[in-house]
């Protein structure tokens, strides 16, 4: 066999494989069909602008096959950048961005424009419909400051999903910017995190997957855990196992689970097609955290 008939050979066998590859989500695809996936797309998942556009290709291909997506986003690090420029110093207290009127503009100004849009075109430009809206738009997520010491960050108490749901039976993708109102018409500043979970929970949605920039939950051995429950989370983080950035989504994952969301997952956004492998194939990918001791993923969810 000379070079070319090899170079076909090869060929021709990544092409058998990619069939095989659809073939075996049949059972997934089944499952997932009218499923609400809630993903959090965190500020350090979101990479380069072919990792974006490989993430929205992912997110448009779940609709294609009858799952309802519904994108939420962070943005801390371009929140970050856009401060600095502006010489504006900013603080975090427990993993939660103090924030005063001059920083909530600015936080408003880079998450529902900048980043916001970024995704919205990602999303659009792989023949998807995304539209662009906050926690404040047809009052999605009416707030509370959370303690006055963090000036204007929100808790959100009052949720309304009609607007996602309306949106997702006209087959458009919700992207949604962390900020919530204030009923006395202030604009607050959600972590992302929060935001995601309260809307998953308000949803009731099938999953809620959180992207972030590790492979999953740790445990003390320093392994992924594939799999853990509401009392190995609070274990993990009693003994200190699961720490810093790592608590609040772990918090958001038991907020998740107890609003009535089926399972939720940590897992590397920066993953190649993460959203796919963890949806559609066997393998999975991260952490799933659900209540019901898991057998065989994901089919008994
Ligand atoms: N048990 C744990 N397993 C995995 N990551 C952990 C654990 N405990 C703490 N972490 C930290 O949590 C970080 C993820 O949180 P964070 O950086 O805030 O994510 P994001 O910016 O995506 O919201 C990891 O990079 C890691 O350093
Ligand atoms: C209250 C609070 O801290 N809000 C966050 C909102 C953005 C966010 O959560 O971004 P990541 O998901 O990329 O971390 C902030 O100001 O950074």
């Amino acid at each position: 066999m000379d070079a070319m008939d090899m170079k076909k050979q090869d060929m021709n066998r990544d092409w058998i494989a990619t069939a095989r590859t659809l073939s075996q989500a049949l059972p997934f695809l089944q499952r997932y069909e009218g499923a609400t996936v809630v993903i959090k797309l965190g500020g350090h998942a979101m990479g380069s602008d072919e990792a974006m556009e490989d993430f929205a290709r992912d997110v448009v291909l779940m609709q294609q096959v009858g799952v309802k997506p519904v994108i939420v986003h962070g943005g801390g690090p371009m929140i970050n950048q856009m401060l600095d420029k502006l010489g504006i110093e900013s603080t975090f207290v427990n993993g939660k961005r103090v924030t005063d009127k001059a920083t909530v503009e600015v936080v408003e100004m880079v998450l529902s424009g900048l980043v916001n849009k970024r995704i919205v075109q990602a999303i659009n430009g792989q023949g998807g419909r995304a539209v662009g809206i906050s926690g404040k738009d047809a009052n999605l997520m009416i707030c509370e400051q959370t303690n006055a010491d963090l000036g204007f960050v929100g808790t959100p108490v009052e949720m309304d999903p009609r607007i996602i749901r309306e949106l997702g039976d006209e087959n458009l993708i919700p992207v949604i910017a962390p900020l919530g109102a204030g009923k006395n018409g202030e604009t607050f500043n959600v972590n992302g995190d929060t935001a995601a979970g309260a809307i998953a929970g308000a949803l009731k949605a099938d999953r809620l997957l959180l992207l972030t920039d590790v492979s999953g939950v740790k445990g003390s051995d320093g392994e992924v855990l594939t799999a853990l429950n509401s009392e190995q989370i609070i274990e993990l983080t009693n003994e200190g196992v699961i720490a810093g950035g790592m608590i609040p989504k772990t918090q958001t994952a038991l907020d998740a689970l107890q609003e009535g969301v089926r399972a939720v997952v940590i897992l590397d956004g920066r993953a190649p097609n993460a959203c796919l492998l963890e949806l559609f194939t066997e393998h999975g990918a991260g952490s799933l955290i659900r209540d019901t001791p898991p057998t065989v993923r994901p089919q008994s969810a």
